[in-house]
């Protein structure tokens, strides 16, 4: 399916104006590019985690909007907007205002990612899209399969491989855990597509009990447990933030986990480690990333002044993971 894109150059005091412009003329879904970073609120409405570094804010704002390619005539739309536009400017410095237009094949935003999330491996795991083939020669390999959807992890990122290494080496690095004898309980803070709740049970837990805010979460978590022949009686998911959640703090439950994981970030976790030793067993560990460098140390002064020891601290990029340990 074609579509054009009409971009109107505009004020980033101007962007509000032109949405609710051009809602009123029936354009719908609107897209807005300016450097002004989100709010909190914002970044927590729509789940997002990783923020990437914006230029300083230049006051300019570009808004598009789409429009099917159909054989339809839109120039009488077009005029309209310019009109809108013309009349915006008495009431609000809207820029250039001006507009230019491009065309794109397809825009199917769900997928269009997928094109490149292709299998890799994090040591010997390999974890390969859902939508891939199995290659023969990685019949015997340590398989994790996934599909995110719309929820976060697909093992590409450095914070889900660093947490993915940690479970390694505290799962099946720790002799007391075996196939046979599947002991850890782990608690999967944040659990987005369900990786590191499977990458767990697989190298072993006896159980996972994973939260998320964003409830499309539970959906792609269970869906990614069943690709993974997991039985679903092995995971429990809850939509909910253990932070201030009491009645969610009772369901997950007080000292019986192994290992607790939580890739979020830092300022998420930081307000989190004074929960977190609660749910832990004595000498368990809490296992966290989604922590940017500058921000480590704050990080490791929160988990201790929680009660935590510090055992291990890794690097991968910008990214940095902190292992801690309850006392036994
Ligand atoms: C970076 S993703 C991690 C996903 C996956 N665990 C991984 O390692 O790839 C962080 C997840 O934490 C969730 N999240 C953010 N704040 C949270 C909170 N206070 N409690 C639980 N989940 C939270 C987000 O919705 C998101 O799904």
């Amino acid at each position: 399916m074609k579509w054009n894109k009409y971009t109107i150059e505009t004020t980033t005091a101007a962007e509000d104006y032109m949405s609710a412009m051009l809602a009123d003329l029936g354009i719908e879904g609107v897209e807005i590019e300016d450097n002004i970073p989100l709010s909190k609120e914002d970044q927590a409405d729509m789940f997002i985690d990783f923020l990437p570094e914006l230029p300083p804010d230049d006051g300019v704002s570009h808004v598009s909007f789409y429009l099917e390619d159909d054989g339809e005539d839109r120039t009488e739309l077009l005029k309209q907007v310019k009109e809108a536009l013309e009349d915006l400017r008495k009431v609000v410095d809207v820029g250039s205002g001006v507009i230019t237009s491009d065309q794109t094949e397809d825009l199917d935003w769900i997928n269009n990612w997928k094109k490149f999330f292709s299998s890799f491996y994090i040591d010997d795991i390999l974890i390969k899209p859902t939508w891939e083939e199995l290659k023969p020669e990685d019949a015997d390999k340590f398989l994790i399969e996934i599909d995110p959807g719309v929820s976060f992890g697909t093992g590409k990122h450095e914070t889900t491989q660093l947490c993915i290494r940690q479970l390694l080496k505290y799962i099946r690095g720790n002799d007391a855990y075996t196939p046979e004898n599947r002991t850890p309980k782990v608690l999967d803070v944040g659990c987005g597509s369900g990786i590191l709740s499977i990458v767990a049970l697989k190298l072993g837990a006896s159980a996972v009990v994973g939260t998320d805010l964003d409830p499309d979460c539970m959906t792609s978590t269970h869906e990614n447990m069943e690709v993974n022949h997991l039985d679903p009686s092995l995971g429990t998911f809850y939509v909910g933030n253990l932070i201030d959640d009491a009645a969610l703090q009772e369901k997950v439950g007080t000292e019986e986990y192994d290992i607790v994981v939580a890739n979020i970030l830092a300022d998420v976790i930081i307000p989190m480690a004074p929960v977190i030793p609660a749910r832990l067993k004595r000498g368990g560990y809490f296992i966290t990333s989604g922590i940017i460098d500058f921000k480590e140390n704050a990080v490791k002064e929160a988990i201790e002044a929680a009660g935590l020891t510090v055992v291990e601290i890794n690097h991968q990029g910008e990214w940095v993971n902190i292992t801690a340990r309850k006392p036994e």
